[in-house]
């Protein structure tokens, strides 16, 4: 028996926009099939980079029409949380490897009232999120290493994926899952066929010869066609 799905969701990542022209770059996603706009935080530490912090979230976010999702490459992020929410952030995503006591971050993070998210490394077995699924609104599952967009995608990631999925509903957990990582169209139809929920692609987006709008559109009208069921009321799950 075929399960009830969602439509997929899809999260332009701003690592691989025009950093110089962020105004610009928020403002013709505005109109574009992006649902999230995801925003990669680096601190040099937790991944071997430094991206964009607060000031920038801010930025964006005056210009933002989607909701703003970060996902924190940090050391500690325990101690930003409330700032990344201040400067406009709708959903957080930690990592795993970053905290040791991820469940008290994650109760932090719904205290904020924001999306709370938990990023996984592609070494990062899904079973280890067994006793906090339930609380979880997202897991992300890092489809290459953290720290560097234009990556290859970890083909491993596609049976992650599916064991996730088992895994969520074995818990009784609705936590969307997310993909992170050299996402484009070869994948992203598989992937969503083995249980994402959210894609997130940058330079397949950014760097596209058509433009960021007509690759997403590209992108929403191949999963279109995969003729996914969508849930009983035939609503959107909330964003
Ligand atoms: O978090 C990361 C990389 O650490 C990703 O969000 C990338 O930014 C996705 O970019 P592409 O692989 O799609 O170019």
């Amino acid at each position: 028996m075929t399960s009830l799905r969602r439509a997929p969701l899809l999260a332009p990542s701003f690592l691989a926009a025009d950093l110089a022209n962020l105004q610009a770059e928020t403002e013709r996603l505005a109109a574009s099939a992006a649902d999230w706009l995801h925003f990669d935080v680096m601190d040099g530490r937790f991944v071997p980079n430094i991206s964009f912090g607060l000031p920038v979230l801010q930025a964006v976010a005056r210009y933002a029409k989607q909701p703003l999702d970060v996902h924190l490459m940090i050391e500690e992020p325990q101690h930003y949380l409330a700032q990344f929410r201040d400067a406009g952030a709708a959903g957080l995503t930690v990592h795993y490897e970053a905290c040791t006591h991820l469940h008290r971050v994650v109760q932090q993070i719904k205290q904020l009232g924001c999306r709370a998210g938990v990023a996984l490394n592609p070494h990062t077995p899904v079973a280890l999120l067994e006793d906090i699924a339930a609380d979880l609104d997202v897991v992300l599952v890092m489809s290459v290493n953290p720290g560097f967009g234009g990556q290859a995608f970890i083909p491993n990631t596609l049976k992650k994926v599916a064991m996730l999925k088992e895994l969520l509903v074995d818990c009784g957990s609705s936590a969307l899952i997310e993909v992170d990582g050299g996402v484009n169209l070869a994948n992203a139809g598989p992937l969503v066929e083995a249980g994402a929920d959210v894609l997130v692609a940058g330079n397949f987006v950014f760097s596209a010869h058509e433009g960021p709008v007509a690759a997403l559109a590209g992108l929403r009208e191949q999963l279109n066609a995969l003729e996914l069921p969508v849930e009983a009321d035939g609503a959107r799950r909330k964003q």
